[in-house]
This record gives structure tokens, sequence and C-alpha cells, in this order.
């Protein structure tokens, strides 16, 4: 749909942008990323044809872009910028009437019927039948946004270029927005090219991306290039974690403050609490650890600080332990504590069932923790199976994400030991 080569350009002798080459594919949804101050809207303005190119190309349906007429353009390209400048005061109603301009016929260019019927869909998708009388300058930020879109919605366009549209807008408009013009792209076959800043958000919608820093693109490419933590890192500088978005495959960033809590290190002996009430075991960390869980409670990845083995979570709310912030429940009747220096385990036995709560003062990705959890299992299967006994009950992992790395076998041999004790304890008590 859009092709560029070689391109030069800026606003004077000195270029911003230097040896741009892109291709952006008909009907694909293109988002063009980039920090403050990359070059992404001097190459928008390129594309626009409201900034000069100084040297290579820029073609449209493979034709010099700056060949087509200003009409001839208008029926294939519609552009949504961040300047809102409408000049008369015009209803709203009338600006999205302008977007109808180029298909318009005659020399009257009245609105014909099939006008009127686009005009209506147009505000109607984008929610703004209801202000239609409304003069343009007595809308709100996110509002103006709206109907401009809808007045480039009503040309018809083959290909949408978009600074930054949803700008002014609230995430329930963002999303409301950007779901609007993927329906657009997928029913209609209709090209979006974007500027973005939101990396999550562009995950979400967009085919492919380039990446522009200092004028040059870093890369062009699908998803998974907001996979590629350090890359992003050193163009925007700012630390990122790329995680998976839980119900979209794709990826969603997870950005770090350079702002850290001062702490003072607390000895991993001194930074929790065990309080023994009736019924219910309660451990209590100073800070959040990173738990990996089965319990009934805090299951999956979590932050948590509390910790309970309690049979009935009505306990949680006698003893006013926040439900939100507790890991695992299991019922129990006998709890064995174990400690070293750097790991602390609780081990609850219920008729010969054992629940595992593991403590360990280090540092765990969260690949890392998935496998400490396999090998607190397979440490804790290996001690029953051992001892003949069968157990399928709750566990749980909580890293103080401090100190040092722990081997997935030093955790395996430290469960099978509390485990071994506490059957043998539990086979002495029967
Ligand atoms: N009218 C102008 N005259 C001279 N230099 C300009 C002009 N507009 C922008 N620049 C410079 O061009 C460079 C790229 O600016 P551009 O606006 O393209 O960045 P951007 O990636 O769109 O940034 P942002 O995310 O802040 O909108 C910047 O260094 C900027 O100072």
């Amino acid at each position: 749909m859009i092709k560029i080569e070689n391109l030069v350009g800026g606003y004077t002798n000195s270029p911003i942008l230097t040896d741009v080459n892109l291709e952006i594919h008909r009907g694909e949804f293109f988002a063009l990323l980039g920090p403050n101050g990359s070059g992404k809207t001097t190459l928008f303005k390129m594309i626009t044809g409201q900034l000069p190119i100084q040297s290579g190309n820029i073609l449209l349906s493979g034709k010099e872009i700056s060949s087509y007429s200003k009409l001839e353009k208008a029926k294939k390209v519609a552009v949504l910028t961040q300047e809102i400048q409408v000049s008369f005061d015009y209803t709203v109603e009338e600006i999205i009437s302008l977007g109808r301009y180029p298909h318009q016929k005659g020399m009257l260019k009245s609105l014909s019927k099939e006008d009127h019927y686009i005009i209506e869909e147009v505000m109607d998708i984008t929610k703004i039948s209801n202000f239609r009388k409304t003069q343009f300058r007595k809308l709100s930020g996110g509002e103006k946004q709206r109907v401009l879109l809808a007045k480039a919605l009503a040309q018809e366009p083959e290909l949408l270029l978009l600074d930054e549209p949803t700008n002014h807008l609230d995430i329930k408009h963002t999303f409301q927005l950007l779901d609007l013009l993927k329906e657009r792209q997928l029913s209609k076959g209709l090209t979006i090219f974007s500027i973005l800043h939101d990396l999550n958000v562009a995950s979400l919608y967009a085919d492919r991306f380039a990446l522009l820093h200092n004028g040059t693109f870093i890369e062009v490419g699908d998803v998974e290039l907001l996979r590629k933590e350090e890359q992003l890192q050193k163009v925007y500088q700012v630390k990122v974690n790329a995680q998976s978005h839980p119900t979209v495959p794709k990826p969603q960033l997870l950005m770090t403050p350079n702002y850290t809590k001062i702490k003072d290190k607390i000895n991993f002996t001194d930074s929790y609490e065990m309080t023994q009430y009736e019924n219910l075991t309660h451990i209590q960390f100073a800070e959040p650890l990173r738990t990996i869980s089965n319990g009934a409670f805090g299951d999956g990845i979590q932050w948590l600080k509390h910790f309970c083995i309690a049979s009935d979570e009505n306990l949680l709310k006698k003893y006013g332990i926040p439900y939100e912030q507790v890991g695992c429940m299991a019922s129990t009747d006998n709890i064995m504590v174990t400690q070293n220096s750097h790991m602390m385990a609780v081990v609850g036995e219920e008729k010969g069932s054992f629940n595992i709560l593991l403590f360990i003062d280090g540092h765990f990705s969260d690949g890392e923790l998935v496998n400490g959890f396999m090998a607190l299992t397979e440490g804790k299967m290996q001690a029953l199976k051992n001892l003949s006994m069968n157990s399928t009950d709750t566990q749980l992992l909580a890293a103080t994400q401090q100190g040092r790395k722990v081997s997935a076998g030093e955790i395996r041999e430290f469960v099978f030991n509390v485990t071994t004790e506490a059957i043998s304890r539990y086979l002495q008590m029967i």
C-alpha cells in the first residue's frame, strides 16, 4: 500500500530521518513506535505531505505520493493528527459531512442519500450521534478526537494515517476507538498506520511494528519485537519485563521504576512472625514475597505477605488477616517447622496428607519459580514414595527476591528431608 525507499528528511539541512525504508501492506494495522523526539511525527508529516522529502521516495499504491492530486489522495487516504484545528464554528454533523467531500460529484457538491447514510453510520459507530448539533469547539478533547475520527471514516479511505489517536482518551474510549479501527480493518480491509505511544495497547491491536530511534529504524517486525526487553530498554531507557497477556496471546510490558525503596536488609530469620491460633497458623512477613502456589488462597504467581494454614476461611476474618494478601489454605492437625539459614518449611499434616509452605531467602525469575515449585513437589513425592505414603495436597513456594539464587537441587533435598521427618513423626504418632 505504501512503500518508503531510502527516505531522508527533516526541517533543516541536517535531516532528522536518514535512510528510512518501510513497506506497509494493504489491510494491515501498522504501529509506529519510538521515544519522544525519535522522528515519528517527522515521518508522519512526510507521508501526509506536510513536510517535503529531501531524498528518497514514498509510493502510494505504486505511484509517487506527491503525484496524486489533493482530491485523488483524499479518496484513498484519511489523516487524523494530534493538532485539532477546525477553523469555523461547525457543528459535529457539518464536520463529518466534510469527510464526504472527495466523493461528492457535480458542481454543487451536495450530499447524496449515500453520503447521509455513511455520515449516520460513522456517527453511530463513534458514538457521537447525541451531539450531532453541538458546536465542535464546545466538545471535550476526547469527544473532538472521536468526531475527527468519524470524519476520517466518512471519507471511506483505503489507508488511515493516525498520529497518536488515543492521546486524549480515557481507557474506555481508547479501547473503544481501537476496537472500532480493528473492526474496520478486518471487515473492510482498511489499512491503518498509526503512531502509538502505549506499547501495551500497540501490542494488542497492531499486526506489525517499526521501532524508531534517533531517526532510523532499530527494527521492523511483528509483535515479537515487543518481547525484546534489552532493545526496548536501550531505546526507552526504562527497565521493562515482557510478560504474556493472560487471555490474549500477545506480550505486555511491565515497567520498573528507577526509584526503589531503600530497605535495610533484614535477616531472613527476623523477617517474619509466626502466630499460632486455635486451628490457624499465621506467618506474616515484613515485605511481600514472590509466591507460586496451588493453594485455595493466593494460587498462581503473586506477591503475598500473609500465609496461613487453616481449614476454615472464616478464621481469617476472626483474626483480622487480610484475605486478598493470603497465600495457601489447608486444614491441619499437626505443624512442623524446619529452618536453616535461608529456607524455612512449614509442613502441615492432616490425616496422613502433607501440605508444605516453603519460604526461601533467594531470588527467582518466574521461570525459576516454576522450576522451584517442581523441585518442591519432587522432593515431597520422593519422601512420600520412600515411606509408601500418598498425598496430593497443597504446596506453596515463596521467595524474598533478595539474596542468592537457590538451586532446584537444594530445594529438592531440603523438602525431601523435612517431609521425611514429618512423615516419620506422623507414623510414630499413629
Ligand atoms: N518544526 C520543527 N523544526 C525543527 N525541528 C523540529 C521541528 N519539529 C520537530 N523537530 C525536531 O525533530 C526531531 C524529531 O521530532 P518528532 O516530532 O518527529 O519526534 P516524535 O518522535 O514525533 O516525538 P514525540 O513522541 O515527542 O511526538 C526532534 O529532535 C525535534 O526537536
